[in-house]
C-alpha cells in the first residue's frame, strides 16, 4: 500500500445507498486521519448504475464493466480484478454487487472481501430474500455482513441485525426496513475492519 494508506475499493451494480453510507461515514468520522483508510474507487457491472454518479460527484475514481461484453465470468473476473488492484485495495467490498463471482476471483481477494446480504444468514442465501421470508412466514428479517467464500453467502458472518415482519409486509416494505439497518452495520463493520489493518 503506497504511504500506508488502506484503499477501500467497493463494488456496485445499482443505486449504490450503501456505498454512499459508506463514504459519508469515512468522510464524517475522517477516516483517512484516524485510520488512513480511503474509498479509493467504485466499480459497477453496469455502466448505468446510479451509484457511481455519486461516486464521480464525490471526486471518487469510477470504472464501469458490463459483465455483458465478456465471453465468460471468468473474463470478465479476470478484468475486474485488474481494474480493482490498479487502486492496491486493503479491502474489496461487495455493496449491492450482483454477480456471482468465481473462486479464482474470491481466492485473489481471500481475507479482504466482504459483502451485505439482505437475510439473516444462513437463511435465505441467493436472490429475493424479502419475498421468500414472507412467504415462509417468518417474524423477523433483517441482514448480514460477510466474509465472501467462493459458495455463494455462506462465508463467516461479521454483522447482523435484525428486523419485524410486520402483517401486511410486501418485499418493497420489508426491504425498506432492512436497508436503515443495513446503513448501519455496514460502515460500522468496515470501520472495524479498516482499524483492525
Ligand atoms: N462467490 C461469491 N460471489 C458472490 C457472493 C458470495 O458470497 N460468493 N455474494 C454475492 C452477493 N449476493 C448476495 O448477497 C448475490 C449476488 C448475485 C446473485 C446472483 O444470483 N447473481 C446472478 C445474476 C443476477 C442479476 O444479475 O440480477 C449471476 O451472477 O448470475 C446471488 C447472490 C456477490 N457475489
Ligand atoms: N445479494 C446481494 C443483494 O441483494 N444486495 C442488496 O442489494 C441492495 C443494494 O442496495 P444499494 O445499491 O442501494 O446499496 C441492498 O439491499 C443489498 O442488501
Amino acid at each position: 500500500m503506497k504511504n500506508n494508506v488502506k484503499n477501500i475499493v467497493i463494488l456496485i451494480s445499482g443505486g449504490g445507498s450503501n456505498m454512499a453510507t459508506i463514504v459519508k461515514t469515512a468522510q464524517q468520522e475522517k477516516w483517512d486521519q484516524r485510520y488512513g483508510a480511503r474509498v479509493a474507487a467504485v466499480i459497477s457491472n453496469k455502466p448505468d448504475a446510479g451509484g457511481l454518479a455519486f461516486a464521480r460527484e464525490q471526486g471518487i475514481a469510477t470504472a464501469a464493466l458490463d459483465h455483458k461484453a465478456f465471453a465468460s465470468r471468468e473474463a470478465f473476473d479476470a478484468e475486474l480484478a485488474a481494474t480493482i488492484d490498479r487502486h492496491q485495495p486493503a479491502l474489496v467490498v461487495l455493496a449491492g454487487f450482483m454477480r456471482i463471482l468465481t473462486p479464482g476471483f474470491v481466492a485473489h481477494y481471500a481475507g479482504r472481501l466482504i459483502n451485505i446480504h439482505p437475510s439473516l444468514l444462513p437463511a435465505f442465501t441467493g436472490l429475493h430474500t424479502h419475498q421468500r421470508a414472507i412467504d415462509a412466514g417468518c417474524k423477523f428479517a433483517g441482514v448480514t455482513v460477510h466474509q465472501v467464500t467462493a459458495e455463494l453467502d455462506v462465508g463467516p458472518i461479521l454483522d447482523q441485525a435484525v428486523v419485524p415482519v410486520l402483517p401486511g409486509d410486501t418485499a418493497e416494505t420489508l426491504a425498506a426496513r432492512v436497508l436503515t439497518q443495513e446503513h448501519v452495520i455496514f460502515p460500522r463493520a468496515v470501520r472495524a475492519l479498516v482499524q483492525a489493518l
